[in-house]
């Protein structure tokens, strides 16, 4: 863990399950290497990984079975360590690669910006020339313009102690806002490939296909029917991500999926036992194929304790360097610069929308207002629209850091405007892009931020827009599988006889609820919006005849079409940049200045 860090409490532990083929996964770590300096809970950093995974890999050939490490994107956006440096990811890059991994494959935030699409190109992807697959991603080389394979698109290989045959796939789902150096295949195109064909009849003894893919999106099923009726017998275990969920889904008797969560607070564990061997036994048919899983919270108590190893023989000489390295970029990004003091907490979905303790109503009613101004319109009245999903997490109650900034919000989107809209037209695009309602009351999955947010057009879409109709800003679901960990409340506590219990994810999966390693109480959590609105410059008499209409550019290509609903013409040459700065830089201006610097 990293200095500063608060020491993890020991809870309640269920206890890992081995079987003949182990796996050890992350996803969505979003930049957090340095581990969660102000949840006890997910503490540990990734030095305390690379410790962990040596001990595991050395029990695992004490134990004559083999073990797996694997990655499923979405490694980078969305923490000081990566963001906060030029360029970006200058330090996590060589950071992640000490880890040893197995199978590792891309996610769509290593998509976003082309320099990130090209740094996956020339450092990550040679660094883990093996173990990079890129099943369904090409890269377009800037020298030539030749469109060529990202990585890899599958591996076969055997495994170290058992000589299992394996073939690994690596997806990312049918993202379609990545940069322009780089081409996503669906993944309906991709299974018609000659290779992919290939692949799918290798005969190998497992298929393991890992994928920056929400559980129960399309993706994963057409892959897992397609590869299912061409081995009827052979398990197959999906590794997968994006929703930033812990869940389980089966999808036969022998083919099961894990997703272990987001920003490094989960470490996914999934066993299978019983897998028949293709070269010893042809009644494989007959096999009793068993798939186990726990997500494990990201502490060094728990770690250790898995592993089975005392506190003093926990860090190996690897791990313990991985944690200096962190440290060392973490003082020289400057990341605990303190900008000012939260005077509490605000939450995303843990408190109610709107409420004193949403982060949203904070930065509806006193953030952008204040800070989102061009100063040449100041005076002409606006409405300013954010996505909720430019949101990333939750801000504590005390020092609020140069790090919290990119917690907070890490993306380059700026602010851009229609100006001069008739207000009655303007009022509306709010309440469009808020109108789908909460997913669960639709027929699409809720566990799916992205793609499965629903149409806030509700099936009344002009045309140009069902094109579009998957690129919804994220959309937070808060009766979802598992919750977010937090400090236990007070009114939370259990009877004398029962062990004290910590707040944190409580995951109901197609295995059961008995997922996590760490027994937690539960914490209600809220929805929130598509979109939030401020309100700035109105005159107190009346309403105004028209309005300035800015909006962060993630969600431009719901507005234009928007407008066209409420009654108004524009094109995308009415758009102009209204202020050149982000939602990180606004934020910490704001803070800044309205915070008290002692806390
Ligand atoms: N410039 C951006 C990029 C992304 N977002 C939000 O992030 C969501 C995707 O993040 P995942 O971790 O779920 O892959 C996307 O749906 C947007 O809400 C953004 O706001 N600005």
């Amino acid at each position: 863990a990293q200095p500063g860090a608060p020491a993890p409490v020991a809870v309640p532990m269920r206890e890992l399950e081995w079987g003949q083929i182990n796996f050890i996964h992350t996803t969505d770590t979003h930049g957090w290497h340095g581990g969660h300096l102000q949840e006890a809970q997910y503490s540990a950093d990734w030095g305390d990984y690379v410790s962990f995974t040596e001990h595991m890999r050395k029990k695992a050939d004490e134990k004559g079975v083999d073990l797996l490490v694997v990655d499923t994107g979405d490694r980078v956006e969305g923490n000081g360590l990566y963001d906060g440096s030029t360029p970006k990811g200058n330090y996590t890059s060589s950071i992640f690669g000490q880890q040893n991994i197995d199978i590792l494959c891309t996610g769509n935030h290593e998509l976003y910006q082309e320099a990130t699409v090209d740094r996956e190109h020339s450092i990550t992807v040679p660094h883990f020339k093996k173990s990079y697959i890129a099943s369904n991603l090409d890269y377009i080389e800037p020298e030539t313009g030749n469109q060529i394979p990202q990585a890899q698109r599958y591996i076969k290989f055997k495994t170290k102690n058992q000589g299992y045959t394996i073939v690994a796939l690596g997806f990312i789902f049918d993202f379609d806002r990545n940069a322009n150096n780089s081409v996503v295949i669906t993944v309906e195109e991709t299974m018609k490939q000659e290779w992919f064909q290939s692949a799918i009849r290798e005969k190998p003894d497992l298929f393991v296909v890992s994928g920056h893919v929400g559980l129960r999106m399309k993706e994963f099923e057409q892959i897992f029917r397609v590869i299912r009726d061409a081995n009827w017998y052979t398990p197959i275990a999906f590794l997968g991500g994006h929703a930033h969920v812990r869940d389980a889904r089966r999808f036969d008797d022998k083919a099961f999926a894990i997703a272990s969560g987001r920003y490094f607070e989960t470490i996914g564990w999934m066993s299978i036992d019983g897998i028949p061997k293709k070269s010893e036994d042809s009644a494989s048919a007959k096999a009793t194929v068993t798939f186990k899983r726990r997500y494990i919270d990201n502490n060094v108590l728990g770690l250790q304790h898995h592993a089975g190893v005392s506190e003093t023989d926990f860090l190996t000489p690897r791990g313990r360097n991985v944690s200096q390295m962190i440290t060392d970029a973490r003082k020289a990004l400057n990341l605990d610069h303190k900008l000012g003091c939260s005077p509490r907490d605000l939450w995303m979905t843990r408190a109610e929308y709107p409420n004193d303790g949403s982060i949203f109503s904070w930065l509806e009613n006193e953030v952008v207002p204040d800070a989102v101004v061009n100063e040449e319109r100041a005076d002409t009245p606006r409405l300013t629209i954010l996505n909720t999903g430019a949101i990333r997490f939750d801000i504590f109650k005390g020092a609020f850091t140069k790090d919290s900034t990119y917690l907070i919000s890490p993306f380059t989107s700026k602010f851009n405007y229609i100006p001069d809209v008739p207000y009655d037209v303007a009022k509306k695009v709010i309440q469009l892009l808020n109108s789908g309602g909460p997913v669960f009351n639709t027929e699409l999955d809720p566990s799916i931020p992205e793609q499965m947010a629903p149409s806030p057009f509700l099936g009344k879409e002009p045309t140009e827009l069902a094109a579009h109709s998957h690129h919804h800003p994220h959309f937070f679901d808060a009766n979802s599988a598992q919750q977010p960990l937090v400090a236990d409340d007070a009114d939370d506590a259990v009877s004398d006889d029962e062990p004290q219990l910590v707040g944190g994810y409580t995951t109901t999966d197609d295995l059961g609820d008995d997922g996590d390693d760490a027994v937690h109480s539960p914490i209600k959590f809220y929805n929130v919006p598509n979109c939030i609105q401020s309100q700035a410059g109105f005159p107190e008499a009346a309403d105004p005849a028209t309005v300035d209409l800015v909006f962060i550019d993630y969600v431009q290509p719901w507005i234009i079409p928007a407008l066209k609903f409420s009654g108004g013409d524009y094109s995308t040459d009415n758009i102009t940049v209204y202020l050149n700065a982000t939602l990180t830089d606004v934020i910490a201006g704001w803070v800044g200045t309205h915070w008290a610097k002692d806390c």
